[in-house]
């Protein structure tokens, strides 16, 4: 058995559980043992000969047309040639799969909802038929020129399109329920799957037959340019997003659904369902694999007498491919080809443009772009424009709101009892939400005063005359009160200010009052306060929302964003893609901030921006983003796990070395292993996990070595065995396990349950120097917790119950005296005696008792001696602790053995500190006081001067106190205890 060593409990990072869970699973472990599999078993599965026939709407659409005929028949057969040379390269898929990039397996969760819709066809679904030997690929003949699709396909149509099936937006959209894997690969996104049926039937998805046998050909730059593609079904050797990538790198769009935009439905074969469907009405051509393949092939010889002629400008080249290939987009590239031609000319012409172009070169770098192309008025602001307005005509209508409502004097009310005093923006980071707050600001000509709100922290102090000497809060306080900021205020000349308070999701970050400081800010407030947050659900802002109008900002869409980014990559002297813009917006997620960055640092060292400079530039940067523990284990569990590669897989174990393995642990039992395929007994899987707790479990014991020895070295085979291993076995589809459970990755147990325990210990110790300091009882720690608090309980409670209620408040409380218990440790014995399952011990004694039960130990408390160590206050000691003065009343030791006559090494060692704290503590005329007497028979007799307040000292004693010896007074626990609520 593998035991989780207890002294790593306290490491920070151990997990008992695991251990246990490892040998809980020990029965399933008597199936023979596999060698761990490794990461490409994950995608073992699928089933590459399920193909699906070809289908009939092929062959009739090649019948019925002689052309398409010919071309299929010309196309097929250089195709088939292709294919025969392309095996060549046939190989093991899996590790052509581990040599891919984690990108090419990004998987659009919208997508995938579009791909229910091709898998939804009943009956061809369900037949299974094997792949052709040699595929014969169709192409429709109209592949050069499409009539119907036109450059300028703006519309809104297609980027509705594109909008649902953009790989990584779909990712971005959060989590859904079994939409984990959909989006694993997505940078920093979680994919929704498309609600409850996108990711089960994302599983159903074949790999492509012929995955990786087939060379990819090279094409004209932008030979794509202009044509809009739907993707169906399951490719010949390519992945979807594979495709995707081929597509956009040439130029080419790919939507999610079929439009009159739409130039080919890309599929190797009819499947049927509402893609194909819909194709078939509106007459978009199919495409297949192979004819996609030759049309960018075909692009290439034309480019080459071009390439001869022209200069080795790029721009130029760009132009002319996509001149060539797509007529269509001529109109569409005018103007941007005008542009490219002029700074091309620019650039070749005279030393002196280049000098220009130099000089655009410095200033590329000297201003940051986000500064320079902060937007300047409304209109500027991409997206967002209806909150834009919003948030100008509640600004615009605050005074008439707030301060010329038609009363005098304080109090006035607001015309409209439904306006806010204050607006929060909340919305992801850099979309704008800023820079809007100060663009209306500014058009209304107020004088936009912002604070960064994490940075006020905590609360003002209520006299806000110590206001702006002292802190941020203060001055907030003294601005938005102050009469010569007052908005409105005809006195002043001043323009008038508007408070934007950034970031308030940062206030109160270990500061207590921070948002309620804000709040009350915002019900005094002459002047309107704008709020920004970016997580308006947060816990801490749900009293704030009250108050302000809540205008949420959303992510603009990435052809807005293109947009921008071309507009300003132009004014830089910068030849862009259309697609590079777009896919720049896509993987930035809408962070305009973060995207202008980006081209700004590409801009240092290339002119000419394409697509797969994005892909690079954005793969190698993603690398260093932070990721949270929660999207690394959605990573490493989601369906695609299985097809990260190993340095993958390490960086996502160790992007939180403590936090992830918690996580795995806490979570991979909901896992269902798609690596296991057909489990009707549900044996494979048992086993699956039983081989995964096992990994947790040797990953605690490496942990341990690396807390307890500093073995750091080690760390890496902490994470394989806690993390990497794990999740390789268990990745698929999360379920839920337990009815009302939420089909999220929780957040590990242990951690909750560490702290737990350690405030239990905590909690005891209290209670056990208490009974020590009564010299009632002589024990330590553990045998009061195993065998006395069982008695203690009953004898607490037992008479509250049983008997009537002045009778048993006496008895209870003369009890509590005799062993010097507070109110506090009543409440530890209570506590720490609750087990699920088993009734409350507080059940069954009435809420009068209770209260009788409080106010008789309180009236007792002023003459009560509790021999509470907390309560004792050594002088030039800094403050009691409570061990050590547990240790000074600790009664055990030589003097007085244990039941078993044995001294407990505890007892020892803490006895060994009493010499020294005898020394220590001779107790001066000062109160309080201490006297500690040794008495060999009955242990130390203790004579404690407790905090002298006011008269408490001298006055009555109560039973218990008199029984134990002279000298005796102070100030009772009464007043500390009793505060939690029993
Ligand atoms: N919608 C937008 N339109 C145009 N430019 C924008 C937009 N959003 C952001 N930017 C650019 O990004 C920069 C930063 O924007 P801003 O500070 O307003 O973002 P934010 O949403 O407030 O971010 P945060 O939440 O991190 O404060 C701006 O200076 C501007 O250059």
């Amino acid at each position: 058995m593998k035991t989780q060593d207890k002294g790593a409990a306290s490491s920070g990072a151990a997990k008992p559980s695991a251990a246990a869970a490892a040998e809980k699973k020990k029965p399933v472990l008597s199936i023979p043992e596999k060698k761990l599999a490794p990461p490409s078993l994950a995608s073992c599965d699928h089933d590459p000969s399920a193909r699906k026939k070809t289908s009939k709407y092929f062959g009739s659409k090649a019948e019925k047309d002689s052309d398409v005929e010919m071309a299929d028949a010309a196309a097929g057969k250089s195709t088939d040639k292709n294919v025969a040379k392309r095996k060549l390269k046939k190989g093991s898929n899996e590790l052509k799969d581990d040599d891919k990039p984690l990108q090419a397996k990004k998987i659009s969760n919208d997508d995938e909802d579009d791909d229910d819709d091709d898998f939804v066809a009943p009956s061809k679904k369900k037949t299974p038929v094997k792949p052709p030997p040699s595929k014969k690929p169709k192409v429709e003949s109209n592949i050069e020129a499409p009539g119907r699709t036109t450059g300028t396909d703006d519309a809104k149509e297609d980027k509705m399109d594109e909008d649902a099936t953009t790989p990584s937006k779909g990712a971005g959209r959060g989590r859904g329920r079994g939409g984990r894997g959909g989006g694993a690969a997505a940078p920093g996104g979680r994919g929704r799957g498309g609600g409850g049926r996108g990711f089960m039937n994302f599983g159903e998805r074949k790999d492509p037959p012929h995955k990786g046998e087939k060379e990819v050909p090279e094409g004209a730059p932008d030979c794509l340019s202009g044509l809009t593609f739907v993707i169906s079904g399951t490719l010949d050797s390519l992945e979807r997003e594979e495709a995707t990538d081929l597509i956009k790198r040439y130029g080419g769009r790919v939507t999610g659904s079929i439009s009159k935009k739409t130039s080919y439905l890309l599929a190797d074969e009819d499947i049927g369902g509402v893609k194909s469907n819909k194709a078939k009405d509106l007459g978009v051509p199919f495409l297949t694999e192979d004819g996609l393949f030759d049309l960018i092939r075909k692009s290439k010889p034309a480019k080459a007498p071009v390439d001869k002629h022209q200069s080795n400008n790029g721009s130029e080249k760009l132009q002319k491919s996509q001149t060539k290939s797509s007529p269509a987009r001529v109109d569409k590239r005018a103007e941007a080809s005008a542009v490219d031609k002029s700074i091309a000319s620019k650039t070749n012409v005279t030393s002196a443009s280049a000098e220009n172009q130099k000089a655009k070169k410095i200033d590329r770098g000297s201003m940051q772009w986000t500064e320079k192309y902060r937007p300047k008025v409304p209109n500027d602001i991409v997206g967002n424009q209806s909150m834009v307005k919003q948030l100008h005509d509640w600004l615009k209508s605050w005074d008439t709101h707030f301060l010329h409502s038609g009363q005098k004097g304080k109090g006035k009310k607001p015309v409209d009892s439904g306006a806010k005093k204050a607006v929060l923006l909340s919305g992801p980071p850099g979309i704008g939400k800023t820079t809007t707050a100060k663009v209306v600001s500014q058009m209304l000509g107020l004088q936009a005063i912002e604070v960064n709100a994490s940075d006020s922290r905590g609360k003002a102090d209520s006299k806000i005359e110590k206001g702006v000497g002292g802190s941020t809060s203060n001055s907030i306080k003294e601005l938005i009160s102050n009469a010569t900021l007052n908005y409105g205020d005809n006195r002043s000349k001043r323009p008038k200010a508007v408070l934007i308070m950034d970031e308030v999701d940062g206030m109160s970050a270990g500061d207590r009052g921070g948002v309620a400081d804000l709040i009350a800010s915002i019900k005094i407030s002459k002047i309107p306060i704008i709020c920004i947050c970016n997580d308006r659900y947060s816990q801490k802002l749900k009293s704030l929302v009250n108050y302000c109008l809540m205008l949420n900002f959303r992510k603009p869409t990435k052809q807005q964003m293109g947009k921008r980014l071309m507009e300003i990559a132009k004014k830089e002297g910068i030849q862009a893609q259309e697609n590079a813009m777009e896919e720049l917006a896509e993987r930035v997620h809408g962070d305009i901030r973060m995207a202008l960055n980006h081209l700004q640092y590409m801009s240092l060292s290339q002119s000419v921006v394409k697509y797969d400079d994005i892909r690079v530039r954005l793969n190698s940067s993603a690398k260093d983003e932070d990721i949270s523990p929660f999207t690394a284990v959605d990573k490493l569990f989601g369906f695609n796990g299985g097809r990260l590669r190993m340095d993958e897989r390490i960086d996502y174990g160790m992007s939180d070395p403590d936090l992830v393995p918690l996580i795995i642990q806490e979570n991979y039992i909901n896992y269902r292993p798609n690596t296991i395929g057909k489990d009707e007994s549900g044996i494979k899987r048992m086993n699956a996990l039983a081989r995964a707790a096992e990994s947790i479990a040797d990953g605690d014991l490496v942990n341990v070595q690396i807390r307890r020895y500093r073995q750091w070295q080690l760390s890496q085979a902490a994470c394989f065995a806690s993390s990497i291993v794990p999740a390789a076995l268990m990745h698929g589809n999360r379920e839920v396990l337990e009815a009302g459970e939420r089909n999220f990755n929780r957040f590990g147990g242990w951690l909750g349950k560490y702290s737990t325990t350690n405030k239990n210990i905590r909690l005891l110790e209290d209670v056990h120097s208490h009974i020590l300091a009564s010299q009632q009882a002589n024990l330590d720690r553990e045998t009061l917790r195993l065998d006395y608090f069982t008695l203690l309980l009953r004898q607490l409670t037992d008479p509250l119950k049983t008997m009537a209620k002045d009778e048993a408040v006496q008895k209870v409380v003369e009890f509590m005296d005799t062993y010097s218990l507070s109110q506090e440790d009543f409440d530890t014995i209570v506590e720490i005696s609750k087990f699920k399952g088993h009734a409350n011990p507080m059940d069954g004694i009435q809420p009068a008792v209770k209260s009788a039960l409080t106010k008789a130990y309180k009236q007792g408390s002023s003459s009560r001696v509790i021999r509470a160590a907390d309560l004792i206050n050594i002088p030039g000691m800094k403050k009691p602790l409570k061990k050590r003065v547990a240790a000074i009343l600790e009664p055990v030791g030589e003097s007085l053995p244990d039941e078993n006559g044995v001294a407990s090494a505890e007892a020892d060692e803490e006895d060994s500190s009493d010499a020294e704290n005898n020394d220590e503590l001779v107790p001066g005329d000062s109160t309080p006081k201490l006297d500690l007497k040794s008495d060999k028979k009955k242990g130390i007799q203790v004579q404690l001067d407790l905090k002298s307040n006011g008269n408490n000292s001298g006055g009555k004693k109560t039973p218990a106190a008199r029984s134990r010896g002279p000298g005796s007074g102070g100030k009772a626990a009464g007043g500390s205890a009793g505060k939690r609520k029993r």
